[in-house]
């Protein structure tokens, strides 16, 4: 076992492109032995042979399809036997940006298998060797459109919303552990998924844009800082303060037990 024994192994979902990739190579250079899953074998194997040469750590390719009940079983299998793994990033995911009556339900239900189903069935494979070591991290990349809905993005954003609760409820678990987990919403980068998605990137405002490399290093830095939730292209502080403090106050403003005065006829 190569790479710094300190670290560990990172496991990051979908490493065979865009954000993922990004985020293999970042890790690589902190000296994490990594596990990448992804179905490109071909890409995933380049991936690997290269931060291995480069950076002197052991890559160990989980090629799976997430959305495959068998082949999620086998991840889940391999990640919960491996008591090396010190950090999991969920990120592999897929997007298909169209009316929910222009999209196929094989297309609906990919994105609530992999956004929703591999993202938790992964994280409750790693939580319990996390638990008893009282260490590791645990990132969920979760998105814009987790707390924000387009007439194209109903199913999209109801997975990244599940992200977005289920990040929050994990760390309401773990407080008070050493173990870190950090929401991460990013706003539009520059991948694949959009073409795969149905909307290519040259249709976008390209000043709305970010780069994969920006994306990463501003959630690593976030990661760094201590953030619970990193928003990696919101450049004013205070609107990610009031959007959190009004939904904590939302949620005790509901704690009344009685209906609102509106709701109540004289
Ligand atoms: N790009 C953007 O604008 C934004 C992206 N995000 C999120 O960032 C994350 C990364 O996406 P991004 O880098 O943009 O897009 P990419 O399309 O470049 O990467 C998606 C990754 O997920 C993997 N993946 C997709 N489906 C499956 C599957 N069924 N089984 C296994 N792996 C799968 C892909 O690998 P393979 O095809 O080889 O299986 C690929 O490595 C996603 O969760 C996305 O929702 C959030 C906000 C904005
Ligand atoms: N991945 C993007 C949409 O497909 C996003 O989350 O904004």
């Amino acid at each position: 076992m190569n790479g710094n024994k300190e670290m560990g192994t990172a496991v990051v979902t979908g490493a065979s492109s865009g954000l993922g990739e990004v985020f293999a190579e970042r890790l690589a250079k902190r000296g994490y032995n990594l596990k990448l899953v992804a179905r490109r074998k071909d890409r995933l194997e380049s991936i690997a042979d290269k931060l291995q040469s480069k950076y002197g750590i052991t890559v160990t390719n989980l090629v799976a399809d997430l959305g495959s009940e068998t082949d999620l079983k086998n991840v889940v299998n391999d990640l919960s036997a491996d008591k090396s793994i010190t950090l999991l990033i969920n990120n592999a995911g897929t997007s298909t940006l169209a009316s929910t009556t222009t999209t196929s339900v094989a297309k609906q239900k990919a994105m609530v298998d992999v956004n929703i189903t591999a993202l938790m069935l992964l994280s409750n494979a790693v939580i319990p060797n996390f638990v008893e070591k009282n260490e590791g991290t645990l990132i969920n990349i979760a998105s814009v459109l987790g707390f924000y809905s387009l007439p194209i993005s109903a199913v999209y954003s109801g997975t990244k919303g599940f992200v977005v609760q289920y990040t929050h409820g994990l760390q309401e678990e773990l407080k008070g552990t050493n173990i870190r987990v950090q929401l991460v919403n990013p706003a539009t980068t520059a991948t694949e998924i959009w073409e795969v998605g149905g909307v290519p990137l040259s249709a976008l405002d390209q000043a709305t844009i970010m780069t994969t490399e920006n994306c990463v290093d501003a959630a690593l830095s976030g990661l760094d800082q201590g953030e619970l939730a990193t928003h990696p292209s919101v450049n004013d502080q205070k609107l990610i303060d009031a959007y959190e403090d009004a939904r904590i106050k939302l949620f005790q403003g509901s704690q009344s037990g009685r209906p609102a005065d509106r709701y109540i006829q004289n």
